[in-house]
């Protein structure tokens, strides 16, 4: 059953703060669903701040955008721990791409939440070999709501829950979009992973 998160309306001295966590695959709507929060948010007049790790510049500098190009204002930080710095008195905080972040990530939604913001955060669960992507597991343990969304299977249609690359390199993190990733089903994924 999935349960749409309060939008932590009540007063801020009543608030007690929650950390949401959006994952899946890539192409699975993690940016969609994180910007539609974000967007409800605002419209409930809560004040809204956004950041995604500076490495990730692959559609605009600042803005997070989706493969769709839904598109919303964000703080590009280079450490987790900028994201406390810049959070200032805000309702709500949300985060993109927060598998690229390290483990200091999970203290720093924590001090937040326990602030009373609710944190939204949408990352990556697996990696290219399929393998768990930190610190996105640790995320998950700790927060309250967990949502987790699929693509579509470029080669059979059905659900996806992994990204292929397409391409040889071994390295964990290699920034792209379609040309050098598809998502897969997990019997899709395990026939064409090299
Ligand atoms: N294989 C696919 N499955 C589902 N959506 C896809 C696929 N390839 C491209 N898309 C597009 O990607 C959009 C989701 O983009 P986005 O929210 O940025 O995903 P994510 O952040 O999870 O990578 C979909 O609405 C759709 O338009
Ligand atoms: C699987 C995988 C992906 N990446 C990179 C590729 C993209 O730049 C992002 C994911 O973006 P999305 O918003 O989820 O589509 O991560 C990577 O560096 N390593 C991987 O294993
Ligand atoms: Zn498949």
């Amino acid at each position: 059953m999935f349960i749409e998160p309060s939008p932590n309306t009540r007063r801020p001295a009543e608030r007690k703060g929650q950390i949401e966590v959006i994952c899946g695959s890539m192409f699975s709507g993690k940016t969609e669903e994180l910007i539609r929060r974000l967007n409800r948010a605002r419209i409930a007049k809560l004040k809204v701040e956004i950041f995604k790790p500076s490495i990730d510049k692959r559609y605009h500098e600042s803005d997070v955008v989706s493969h769709n190009e839904n598109s919303i204002r964000s703080t590009p930080v280079q450490f987790a721990g900028d994201i406390l710095l810049l959070a200032g008195d805000c309702d709500v905080v949300g985060i993109d791409e927060a598998q690229f972040f390290d483990s200091e990530l999970v203290r720093i939604a924590q001090v937040l939440a326990n602030q009373g913001k609710r944190v939204i955060l949408a990352g990556l669960d697996m990696d290219f070999e399929g393998k768990p992507f930190e610190p996105m597991p640790q995320l998950m343990a700790i927060a309250e709501y967990v949502t987790k969304v699929h693509a579509i299977c470029m080669k059979c249609g059905d659900l996806a829950a992994f990204s292929l690359r397409l391409t040889t390199s071994m390295d964990k993190v290699v920034l792209g979009e379609k040309e050098s990733y598809e998502a897969r089903c997990r019997k899709c994924f395990l026939e064409d992973k090299k």
